[in-house]
């Protein structure tokens, strides 16, 4: 039988500390690494970076828009990163934030999260705006072959609070209502449960309740776009239980030298769990 990946995401992080490391092959990253922007810039930073960082961390996600961007190749170089950050022993979260009515649902999960698709991860980000029943079969698909979901909950973007913030006819935010339905399909569920939610670390603290989530949180919004560790304490806590701080361009401008990026991941991995 399948390990669950809530399990899986909870040994993971055990064994190598919360961070996820964020694979998103900026244009202006590659220039800084000195690759041209082209497929074959794309590959040799992409595999460059997860060649480094899925010996260190317990998560690689990828942002599949900055591999679509190069079109078919693009996809082909992503699903080779899919491939090497397993090899590497790291857990894959896809971002590709998909979301749509129940029957195109299904062939986005028969692609990212269904059988030995070469785009299948570990688990993808989805999006409920089209309500979060639209995104129970794909939960049941990825639970049943042991994988995951996060779904968009509380976004890390500053346009997010007004939409994310709103408030239902039950009294609740949208964001909660989202968090109280990802908390329902983990009731019960032993570590964690396999639906996270996305929390970015940039948000105010006390806007959510996340006590019965028993599931992960992606926080994004950890670096580049300026919450520190000490955000994040203030955001979840200082257990941090379940939350995987993600961070992509401030952690890849230390490459492309493999040390340097291998010693930033390191001091970020530290500064997390000190
Ligand atoms: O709320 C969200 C959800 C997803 N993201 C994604 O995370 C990374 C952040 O990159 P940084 O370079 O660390 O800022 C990126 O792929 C976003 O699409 C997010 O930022 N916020």
């Amino acid at each position: 039988m399948t390990e669950p990946f809530g399990r899986r995401l909870a040994e993971r992080t055990a064994e190598r500390g919360a961070l996820c490391a964020g694979i998103d092959p900026h244009p202006g990253l590659l220039d800084a690494w000195g690759l041209p922007r082209s497929v074959s810039g794309l590959e040799k930073f992409a595999l460059g970076a997860v060649e480094v960082l899925a010996a260190e961390a317990a998560v690689i996600k990828p942002q599949s828009a900055f591999f679509e961007a190069y079109g078919a190749a693009g996809v082909a170089v992503l699903a080779r990163v899919i491939n090497y950050a397993r090899q590497g022993g790291a857990l894959v979260l896809l971002d590709v934030k998909r979301g749509d009515i129940g029957s195109t649902m299904g062939a986005y999960t028969a692609a990212y999260l269904d059988g030995d698709s070469e785009l299948a991860a570990d688990a993808v980000t989805v999006s409920p705006y089209l309500g979060f029943g639209s995104l129970v079969p794909a939960i049941e698909t990825a639970r049943a072959a042991g994988r995951g979901v996060f779904v968009l909950a509380r976004t890390s973007n500053p346009e997010a609070w007004q939409l994310q913030n709103a408030l239902l006819p039950n009294g609740k935010t949208v964001a909660q209502s989202i968090v109280d339905e990802a908390a329902a399909v983990n009731r019960g569920v032993a570590p964690l449960g396999d639906v996270g939610v996305v929390v970015g670390a940039t948000v105010a603290p006390g806007e959510l309740d996340l006590d019965a989530l028993n599931g992960p949180v992606l926080a994004p919004g950890f670096g580049a776009q300026g919450a520190t560790v000490g955000d994040l304490r203030r955001l979840f806590g200082t257990a941090l239980r379940g939350v995987l701080p993600a961070s992509s361009r401030d952690l890849l401008r230390h490459g492309p030298d493999p040390a340097a990026l291998r010693a930033a991941v390191r001091r970020i991995q530290a500064s997390i769990s000190e």
